[in-house]
């Protein structure tokens, strides 16, 4: 079986219970409040930052030439679209330019830095993996069923996950992966899991956090 067979079979459970998380519900309905889609949005220009600078990282880490080329071009993609939010929905929804991130988009974010710099970089790339599959799950998912509801005002965001672009760039990275994972130890593949399973676990706080409008306590 392979690695990514694998990993996606270890987090099911988690995935359903993102596909019934409220955000993502209310999302596909169309009813999501505009002020969570907001928090959202702010936070998520915060993390595709940090989620570029982690993708560069773990390209200039990489050997095989291919490999560092495709991490480099998602790192790329990454921040091309936190600037397109900021000329988008920023502008039109009325979100300041600097985002103070909310403990779990810093908890996320920081959890991503922290394995592209310092853990092996097979673990990193297991690490940041989630983001591509569980999105074009997800927007997969969300897409079949607004097609059902007239005139959704989040469709494009809904698109934006949606497209064969997209879909082509998550394939690239399962593979990357899954070619890291073929050779790499036993133990080693066991960290990869580890590392899957808790950016997916930290995937479900992300919008969770969102529905909640989190803030720091003190
Ligand atoms: C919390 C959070 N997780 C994942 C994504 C999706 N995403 C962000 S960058 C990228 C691909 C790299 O170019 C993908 C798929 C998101 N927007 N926000």
């Amino acid at each position: 079986m392979k690695w990514s067979e694998q990993a996606w079979g270890s987090i099911e459970p988690i995935y359903q219970k993102i596909l019934e998380l409220p955000f993502n519900q209310e999302l596909t309905a169309g009813t999501l409040d505009k002020e969570r889609f907001k928090f959202y949005m702010a936070q998520d220009a915060y993390y595709l930052g940090e989620f570029g600078k982690a993708l560069s990282t773990i390209s200039s880490r990489l050997q095989d030439l291919n490999q560092v080329l495709a991490y480099s071009q998602f790192a790329t993609g990454a921040i091309v679209v936190e600037r397109a939010l900021h000329e988008s929905y920023f502008k039109t929804l009325g979100i300041p330019d600097e985002v103070k991130p909310s403990p779990t988009c810093l908890l996320y974010t920081n959890y991503l830095l922290s394995k592209s710099a310092f853990a092996n970089v097979e673990v990193a790339a297991a690490a940041v993996l989630p983001c591509f599959w569980i999105y074009k799950e997800v927007g997969d998912h969300i897409y079949a069923q607004q097609s059902a509801v007239r005139d959704n005002p989040y469709k494009n965001w809904i698109d934006t996950y949606s497209g064969e672009e997209f879909a082509q760039s998550v394939m690239q990275a399962i593979q990357i992966t899954d070619q890291l994972a073929s050779e790499a130890s036993d133990k080693l593949q066991g960290e990869m899991l580890e590392a899957f399973q808790m950016a997916t676990r930290l995937e479900w706080m992300f919008w969770e956090a969102a529905y909640q409008k989190e803030s720091w306590a003190i």
